[in-house]
């Protein structure tokens, strides 16, 4: 019809797009390490038994009604303490104003729409790389997009220094977005020093911090030392945001189960932001989904049930732990002539590996090894069945 004659085709999605080229592919060898989601060692997904045994509970279940437009409350209240810790004062003082949201991506996306509405001349400082839907999502809800510097490509590495440099040259009381563990797409964190000294700083500027936690547990196995950033900034006064999700850490992927949270000043104020999170979801949406909000709160309110899940989010990150070992000595026993210190440094879902696109276009054409042109690798989809392929693959396109 003439109504849409001048709609373009999107670009592809630099990351969604290769698990597309990757299902269009017919080789048997092809590799997916594209999408940041996790295999098993057979390289396929994984349906976590806590997750099995929270289906089992809830099959039959008859209630199918519309959950209120801040989501589960259960499932928020048990959320907000994986983040804030189980005995947090905020949660106790009620100074948290939270709802449930669309997975991580909704979190953010509420969080950059509220942002937009209520600090409308606000900026947000977006760090050097991350994850490309950031951009997306801060474009459109029109919040101007500032950068600041994280990766240090010489030494694969964090560029401290350069960051500090640009936290305290933006201007006091600056938006910054964070991730609060397992950086994507380059597996580097600050140390928990690091992260001492860019809370000071965010103090001395008074900046806004928020946490885009999507990893918690596949940075050290452990989603209570996984939230360390969070608890430092916390401890020293900060009011900051969170968004959180279980796609990963619970592989609730296609649930999108997530929770946005604002730390207020007080009861009154979070009933307040609460109150406009929610109109900000009633037109986007209305209210959010029901199965995977009753998962979540079926696993964390039953101890059995969450002690389960801490060991099986322990078992995926420590197979993906196993696998940098075996990809690095891999590359060495090759005799690549390059470091591959950094696949073993590096933490969490993602090694950024230093390969130049027209290198990972090699690998996609010659090898049919599927991975986001930035050169990162999604750990979770290397097994001990496809390592030694890869290995070579990569060897062969560095030597
Ligand atoms: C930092 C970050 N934040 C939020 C999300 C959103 O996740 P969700 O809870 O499902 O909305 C992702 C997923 N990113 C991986 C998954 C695919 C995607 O891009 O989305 C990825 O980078 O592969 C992130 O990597």
């Amino acid at each position: 019809s003439s109504w849409w004659k001048s709609v373009e085709p999107a670009p592809k999605d630099p990351i969604l797009g290769v698990t597309e080229a990757f299902l269009a592919d017919p080789s048997p060898d092809k590799v997916n390490v594209g999408v940041g989601a996790y295999r098993d060692d057979n390289g396929k997904p994984v349906v976590l038994d806590c997750v099995r045994e929270a289906e089992r509970r809830l099959a039959g279940s008859t209630f199918m009604e519309y959950l209120p437009m801040g989501g589960s409350a259960k499932m928020v209240d048990l959320t907000l303490k994986l983040a804030y810790g189980d005995d947090s004062e905020f949660i106790k003082d009620k100074r948290i104003a939270a709802i449930q949201t669309l997975s991580g991506t909704g979190a953010c996306r509420l969080f950059a729409d509220f942002q937009k509405r209520f600090c409308p001349g606000s900026q947000i400082y977006i760090p050097v790389p991350t994850w490309s839907n950031h951009h997306n999502i801060w474009r459109d809800a029109e919040v101007p997009q500032k950068t600041y510097h994280y990766y240090h490509p010489e030494t694969k590495g964090l560029d401290f220094s350069a960051l500090m440099d640009d936290v305290k040259n933006a201007p006091d009381g600056s938006f910054f977005l964070l991730h609060a563990c397992a950086h994507n797409p380059t597996g580097v964190d600050p140390t928990e020093e690091q992260w001492r000294e860019i809370s000071q700083l965010f103090k001395a500027k008074s900046h806004f911090a928020f946490f885009d936690m999507a990893y918690q547990g596949f940075a050290s196995g452990d989603p209570a030392r996984d939230a360390k950033s969070i608890r430092i900034f916390l401890e020293d006064g900060h009011h900051i945001g969170i968004s959180q999700s279980y796609a990963k850490n619970m592989g609730l992927y296609g649930q999108r189960v997530g929770c946005l949270s604002v730390l207020c000043e007080d009861a009154k104020q979070a009933v307040s932001v609460k109150s406009q999170l929610q109109q900000l979801a009633r037109p986007m949406y209305s209210n959010p989904p029901l199965h995977g909000a009753q998962l979540v709160s079926t696993i964390l309110e039953d101890p059995e049930l969450k002690s389960l899940w801490l060991k099986e989010v322990k078992v995926m990150a420590d197979r993906i732990i196993g696998m940098r070992t075996t990809l690095r000595e891999s590359l060495e026993k090759l005799g690549s002539p390059l470091s591959w210190e950094h696949v073993t440094k590096q933490i969490g879902m993602f090694c950024y590996s230093g390969l130049t696109p027209e290198q990972v276009d090699r690998l996609t054409s010659e090898y049919h090894i599927y991975m986001t042109r930035n050169g990162r690798i999604s750990m979770a989809g290397v097994t001990t069945g496809n390592v030694g392929y890869l290995a070579n693959a990569i060897h062969e396109v560095t030597k």
